[in-house]
């Protein structure tokens, strides 16, 4: 007889627990329900994460969003990066009835980092600076529509060319991703609001940092290089950049110049990391920072991103697999007071 699409759900499931080392089979297993495009899920869930999150008792389940999430599970958490009304009010509704289930993390809180004017709100008013540096974004102004007004309203606005122009909305789609760099006033006409328009900064090198809980990892990408004085009398127009540091390829074995190349200051990462945290209610998340060219100390935040590319952090699998055990104690100890 066929088996119903459930039961065979039910016996992988099985045989995936039969499978788990003795020791977690009798210790709570942490089922972790997962909500990710095929392509994040390739790009996160790799053998290496699956293999480690096995020994210490994580299990993976893939949620199937055809069906009402209370009737899959029971998840301990809920890990997602899907975009639509629909799936956050999914969401929101079962963070309401499934108090006991963390999920990672909340929609309303993601969707801050959905308008890159809202997204870098909090870093402006944070006026983080302190004895290792002094953090700021660029100054940048929002284009809600007529492209015709910009040249008037930017010089109104006293912004310095070069600009770079980035679609307002960053929902994740191709099209959130494609950016230009403005060099005359004139060519701003081109641009297509809704945008935020935001003073370019040199720096040589870019600086993700990669937040995952209380863990801080940071790495060194490639980025658009410096405009000089020389390059803006000579160059006109608009152009569109690829996505440069989103690459894969890592800067931090490049010869650079060692002032450009030091990283921020570990205490100013920590407390910028720890306030975005708090203000943002978000725990997975990188941010782009730059060092402005010619100071130490002088840091841009000029992106955020949620639930970013993990895969290409170094160690993510165990800074994740932890991570997600730290939550599961800290409830347990919770339960218990
Ligand atoms: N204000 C700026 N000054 C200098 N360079 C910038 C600035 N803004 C963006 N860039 C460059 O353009 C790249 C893309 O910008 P940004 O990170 O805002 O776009 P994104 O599409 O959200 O990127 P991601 O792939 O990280 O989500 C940056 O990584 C950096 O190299
Ligand atoms: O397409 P959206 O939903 O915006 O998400 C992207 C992030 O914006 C990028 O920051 C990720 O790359 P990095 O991990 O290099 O930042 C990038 O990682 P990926 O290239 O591994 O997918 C994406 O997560
Ligand atoms: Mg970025
Ligand atoms: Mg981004």
């Amino acid at each position: 007889m066929r088996m119903m699409k459930e039961e065979i759900e039910e016996q992988t499931r099985e045989e995936e627990l039969l499978s788990f080392p003795q020791t977690q089979q009798q210790s709570k297993l942490v089922v972790v329900g997962y909500a990710l495009t095929s392509k994040k899920t390739k790009s996160f869930l790799q053998p290496k994460l699956e293999g480690l999150a096995r020994n210490k008792g994580i299990l993976f389940v893939a949620i199937d969003q055809n069906r009402p999430l209370s009737d899959q599970g029971p998840f301990d958490i809920v890990l997602h990066k899907l975009t639509g009304k629909e799936w956050r009010q999914i969401l929101e509704e079962y963070r309401q009835t499934h108090p006991e289930v963390t999920v990672l993390d909340p929609p309303y809180a993601i969707q801050h980092l959905h308008n890159r004017q809202s997204m870098l709100q909090c870093v402006a008013d944070m006026n983080l600076s302190n004895s290792y540096g002094k953090v700021d974004v660029p100054r940048q102004l929002v284009i809600e529509r007529d492209a015709s007004s910009i040249p008037d309203v930017v010089l109104k606005a006293g912004l310095t060319l070069p600009l770079v122009a980035k679609p307002l909305v960053a929902d994740g789609s191709a099209k959130s991703h494609e950016l230009s760099l403005a060099y005359d006033q004139y060519s701003l006409k081109k641009l297509e609001p809704p945008l935020v328009l935001q003073e370019f900064v040199n720096h040589g090198v870019l600086f993700k940092v990669y937040i995952v809980g209380e863990a801080i990892k940071v790495v060194r990408r490639f980025s658009l290089p410096d405009v000089t004085k020389q390059d803006l009398s000579t160059s006109a127009g608009v152009f569109r950049f690829p996505r440069v540091s989103c690459a894969a390829a890592s800067a931090d074995d490049a010869d650079l110049d060692p002032c450009v190349a030091e990283l921020p200051p570990r205490p100013l990462l920590e407390r910028l990391a720890k306030e975005l945290r708090r203000q943002l209610g978000l725990r997975l998340f990188n941010l782009d920072i730059i060092r402005e060219h010619g100071t130490r100390d002088q840091f841009y935040v000029i992106d955020i991103n949620y639930f970013p590319g993990y895969g290409k952090m170094p160690e993510y699998e165990h800074i994740f697999t932890d991570f997600l055990l730290s939550l599961t104690q800290s409830r347990y100890k919770k339960k218990s007071c």
